[in-house]
């Protein structure tokens, strides 16, 4: 028989096989496939193997599992954006494939906008027409597991539910040396989830899959969540900030804006509340998913972080560490990525010049060879970059703060921005102290959050 070939154009349907768990060892195999092409298998490694579980938890187990085969498929499901989709070894009700669309269109997004597909009305889930009804609690036990990502944010919420006297496990997926220093050093329980992603993915990008951003962070959630449930504890932690919820603007040539598309789609609060309620509804209703920092901004979260000086020599936010394959930066800051740029941007007005410069190993504001990085960041002749950077107004009242500083106001960016920049703008929206004013959207248990407001508030 010929053997099968990826053939991204000719693909017909995309289809989520099965998924299982082996409590004796702690692994789910998550399995898709390509119309009758072989079979992808996606690992996941929960370690404190064997799971002894009683009925009612093995039955949310297995919801945790399907939930997360259906949305991990994200991951293959973009390699050939197969006009089908088809769910072979359990049927899902109307508001899971809900669910699943939103996550399935916004996550993909950037993606989408990059390659120039519209995959708005590509993206159909199978459902019948029974409707679930809600789950009940499981009993499960105060603590949290906190996600931790090896860069500021995630740090920030582990010393603030320190401060608050909340039980918590430092928690990670993949093998990132980074991440593990960073949670070491945090001296709390830690947890290191496996993840194997299926090898033929990386063939098939090499045959001309479509390939771009995927919502990694609800993809993390949902793993987290099956370990929450697997553990019996009832809270699960992300550290996404109000920030991560506006996309950048796309400009036309006249320099009209013709559309958002948001980098971290996963990381805002459409998607923290459509999968948090998904979760309680249908998971668990004693299963808590929430971050911690949504109420926050950028430049909070930074003047958070600027609080102490524990992780500075483990933390990076550059992406550029977290690569599967591939080169990383030898210090761990490359110094030449929007995020780099953002990170010291945004750390500026709360640090000392010396400690961030001490850092990142240099400093960026005084180079003029990242002239065009800050542009972007500063929505100035170019849109927000698609990365996880503050909104355009964080970066313009932070460049404004350090206009007035005289240890900042002589560096390259700085008196650039003072020259040419900032003469376009209106002073009252270059102001930080209203970026600071803490929301009050968010999902963070009221106990907790009365207990943790005063904190984020100074
Ligand atoms: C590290 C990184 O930024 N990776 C993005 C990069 O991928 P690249 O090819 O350069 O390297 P790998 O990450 O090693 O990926 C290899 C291939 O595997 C695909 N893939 C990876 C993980 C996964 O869960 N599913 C996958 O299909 C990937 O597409 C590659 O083909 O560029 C890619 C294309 O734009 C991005 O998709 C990679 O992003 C990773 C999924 C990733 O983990 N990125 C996080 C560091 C990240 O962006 N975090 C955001 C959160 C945004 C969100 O939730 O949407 C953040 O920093 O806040
Ligand atoms: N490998 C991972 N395992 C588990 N959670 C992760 C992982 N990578 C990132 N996260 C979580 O995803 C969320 C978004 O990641 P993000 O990179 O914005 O946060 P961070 O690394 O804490 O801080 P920074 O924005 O400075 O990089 C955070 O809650 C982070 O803890």
């Amino acid at each position: 028989m010929k053997e099968w070939q990826f053939q991204r154009d000719a693909i017909r349907t995309f289809r989520f096989v099965r998924c299982g768990f082996d409590p004796a060892n702690g692994i789910a195999r998550l399995v898709y496939a390509f119309d009758d092409g072989p079979e992808l298998v996606e690992t996941v490694t929960v370690p404190g193997a064997p799971f002894v579980l009683d009925e009612a938890r093995a039955a949310a187990a297995e919801r945790a599992l399907r939930l997360l085969h259906l949305i991990a498929g994200v991951s293959y499901y973009k390699a050939a954006v197969a006009p089908e989709l088809r769910i072979d070894g359990y049927a899902i009700d109307a508001a899971t494939a809900a669910l699943l669309e939103t996550i399935y269109r916004n996550g993909l997004g950037e993606f989408a906008y990059r390659n120039g597909l519209d995959l708005h009305d590509r993206i159909r889930f199978p459902h019948g027409d029974a409707t679930q009804a809600p789950v009940p609690a499981l009993g499960l036990r105060a603590h949290a597991l906190v996600a931790i990502g090896g860069g500021k944010d995630s740090l920030v919420s582990i010393e603030a539910l320190r401060g608050a006297g909340v039980d918590q496990t430092v928690t990670w997926i993949g093998g990132s040396q980074l991440i593990a220093a960073c949670a070491a050093r945090t001296g709390l329980p830690t947890l290191n989830i496996g993840r194997q992603l299926a090898p033929q993915l990386f063939d098939y990008n090499r045959q001309g899959a479509w390939n771009g951003h995927i919502p990694v962070t609800v993809l993390n959630s949902a793993i987290m969540v099956f370990a929450a449930v697997l553990l019996g504890v009832d809270q699960v932690v992300f550290s996404n900030e109000r920030s991560a919820s506006y996309g950048s603007l796309i400009l036309a040539a006249d320099g009209s804006v013709t559309g958002e598309v948001n980098h971290q789609w996963s990381k805002g609060w459409a998607c923290e509340q459509a999968f948090g309620e998904y979760v309680q509804r249908h998971v668990a209703a004693d299963l808590h998913y929430y971050s911690l920092l949504r109420p926050l901004s950028e430049l909070a979260v930074a003047r958070q972080f600027a609080r102490t000086d524990r992780y500075d020599a483990h933390f990076s936010s550059c992406n550029r560490n977290f690569h599967i394959l591939g080169e990383r930066p030898v210090n761990r800051w490359c110094g030449v990525c929007p995020k780099c740029h953002f990170v010291f941007l945004a750390l500026a007005p709360f640090l000392s010049k010396p400690r961030l410069v001490g850092i990142l190993g240099r400093n960026l504001l005084d180079d003029p060879a990242q002239a065009d990085g800050y542009d972007a960041l500063l929505e100035y002749q170019d849109h927000k970059p698609f990365e996880c950077v503050g909104e355009g107004r964080e970066s313009r009242a932070a460049m404004a703060a350090l206009a007035q500083r005289p240890e900042w106001r002589e560096d390259a960016l700085v008196e650039r921005f003072v020259r040419e920049i900032r003469p376009q703008l209106q002073a009252q929206d270059l102001r930080i102290e209203p970026l600071l004013v803490l929301d009050d959207q968010h999902r963070i248990p009221p106990r907790l959050w009365e207990r943790l407001r005063e904190a984020f508030a100074a």
